[in-house]
Formats: structure tokens, C-alpha cells, sequence
């Protein structure tokens, strides 16, 4: 077991947001959260990393391996994640700083975790580059001179780069066209599959599901209704939610439209 949230609630000084949430996510695995907006799929995965708006406050427990997150200082949690987990978010534009190129962003990353050789980071950073199949050119560009598909590739480099054991990627394609979205969607199971990272996946897209997750969990308004393995729940939902949701999820069907087939990562991840 890599992650184990036991009974994770998450309030306001108003409201509780997310209530009693338990899940677990195991080495390797690519885990779904789908569930309607305002569910609080991005508050859970916030409350990982200890990222929560200061305005909020989190309960119970989150343990990765054997270490309850929740107890870290923010000194701990900040070489946690990157080392250990890391994040890549739907608005990569605001995931960099304008004003510093690529290679700068890498330098620092890596500097703020503690590597202090250059030219092992500017290696390091090269080797990340082409694992997503990025030309080394862009080393030296800024943010607004690459697409928004080649930045979230240079996201999901970051987020590698220090082999962290839990990748999490919330709606990381929703601001890319389709087939930008598709091909780092391909990218990151080809990342998933040579590094063996688990991935905790929050999506509105009940086709990167099938295609994908291994298991999921179905959120709503701030707690889980049903979860378990992806084909127990794309074929047999027995929650009245879970059922709404795949029916309204138009080009579902039992296969992708598009032909495509899914992707066994769970499998993979262990080669
Ligand atoms: N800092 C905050 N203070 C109070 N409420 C908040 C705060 N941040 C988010 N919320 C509320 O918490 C609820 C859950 O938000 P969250 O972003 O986790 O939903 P989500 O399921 O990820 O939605 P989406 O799919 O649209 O991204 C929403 O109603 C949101 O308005």
C-alpha cells in the first residue's frame, strides 16, 4: 500500500466539505476520483500534500506507507512531496513562472531538493526533457513560448523527476485540446509503465476511466459512494449516482469510440 486517507474529513469554519473519506491506493496503480463538480476530488488530493487553503482544516488520517502526512512540519512536507509525491495540475500555465525559462524552473526544483552537483541537475534536466519527448532546445525558452500540451509534458517531467512513488494529476488535460489531452494521457501511462508510479487520477472523463484506471472512487458532495475495481464499476455500478453519471456520459459505451483500447497499467507498472 502506498496511500491509506482513513476517514479524512475536511471543513470550513462554515461547513464540512469532505466527509469521512476512506480509500487506499496500492503501488503502481492507476486510481480514478471522478465525481460532479464542487465534490471535493481537489480539496482530498490538496490535503495530501498538506496544500489545503489556510482556511480550511483536514481530520483523521493520511498515510503514506507507514508516515501519517497530516503530522509532517512543513519543512518535512515540502521534500516529501516531489520526492515522494508529487502534483500536475489542470492550469500548468500558473504551475510556472513567467519570467523563468524551463531550464530555470529544473535548477531550482532541484536545488530545493537538494542536489547540489550542476551538472548532474543539467543532466538530470536533459534526461527529463526527452522521457517526454521533448527537444533540449527548450531548455532555455520561457513558459509562453511552448504550447500548452508541450508544458504539461515538461509538468509531468518535473513531477517525475525525482521518482516519486505517487504521482497526482488532477483534470490535467482539461485545459488541452482533445488530441493534446490524448497524447499526454499516452505519455504519462508510458511514464507510469517505466517508472512504476502509482497515480491518483481526479477526472470528469468517464473514457480516461475506462481506458486507464485500474480502480476508482465516485465522489459526492464531499464524500465517496461507491468505489472499487474499474470494471465492477463501469459494468455492474450499484450506486443510483454512479449509474446517473455513466449514463450521462454520452460516447462511454462499452468501448472508446475512437477504437481505442484500454491499458493495462496495473500489470505494467510492475514490469
Ligand atoms: N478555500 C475554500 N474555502 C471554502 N470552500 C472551498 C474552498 N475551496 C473550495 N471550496 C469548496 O469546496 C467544494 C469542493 O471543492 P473541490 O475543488 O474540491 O471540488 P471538485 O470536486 O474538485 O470540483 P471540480 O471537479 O469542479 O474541480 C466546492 O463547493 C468549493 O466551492
Amino acid at each position: 500500500m502506498i496511500l491509506s486517507l482513513e476517514n479524512v474529513s475536511i471543513s470550513s469554519r462554515e461547513k464540512k466539505i469532505v466527509d469521512n473519506v476512506s480509500l487506499s491506493i496500492q503501488k503502481g496503480e492507476w486510481y480514478a476520483l471522478v465525481g460532479q463538480s464542487g465534490s471535493g476530488k481537489s480539496l482530498l488530493s490538496q490535503a495530501i500534500g498538506q496544500m489545503l487553503p489556510p482556511n480550511l482544516q483536514v481530520e483523521g488520517k493520511i498515510l503514506f506507507k507507514d508516515e501519517d502526512l497530516l503530522s509532517l512540519s512543513p519543512k518535512q512536507i515540502r521534500t516529501f512531496r516531489g520526492q515522494k509525491l508529487s502534483y500536475i495540475f489542470q492550469d500548468y500555465q500558473g504551475s510556472f513562472t513567467p519570467f523563468r525559462t524551463i531550464g530555470q524552473h529544473f535548477e531550482e526544483y532541484q536545488k530545493a531538493h537538494g542536489i547540489r552537483d550542476a551538472k548532474t541537475r543539467k543532466i538530470k534536466s536533459m534526461d527529463a526533457l526527452e522521457s517526454v519527448g521533448l527537444d533540449e532546445a527548450l531548455y532555455k525558452r520561457y513558459p509562453f513560448q511552448l504550447s500548452g500540451g508541450q508544458l504539461q509534458r515538461v509538468s509531468i517531467a518535473m513531477a517525475l523527476l525525482l521518482s516519486p512513488d505517487l504521482l497526482i494529476a488532477d483534470e490535467i488535460t482539461t485545459a488541452l485540446d482533445s488530441v493534446s489531452g490524448h497524447r499526454i494521457l499516452e505519455l504519462l501511462a508510458k511514464r507510469q509503465k517505466e517508472t512504476g508510479c502509482a497515480i491518483l487520477f481526479i477526472t470528469h472523463d468517464w473514457r480516461h476511466v475506462r481506458r486507464y484506471a485500474t480502480r476508482l472512487a465516485v465522489m459526492k458532495e464531499g464524500e465517496i459512494v461507491e468505489s472499487g475495481g474499474k470494471h465492477r464499476i463501469l459494468d455492474h455500478p450499484q450506486h443510483d449516482y454512479t449509474k446517473q453519471l455513466i449514463q450521462a456520459a454520452p460516447i462511454l459505451g462499452r468501448g472508446l469510440p475512437s477504437g481505442l483500447k484500454e491499458v493495462d497499467t496495473y500489470e505494467s507498472a510492475y514490469c
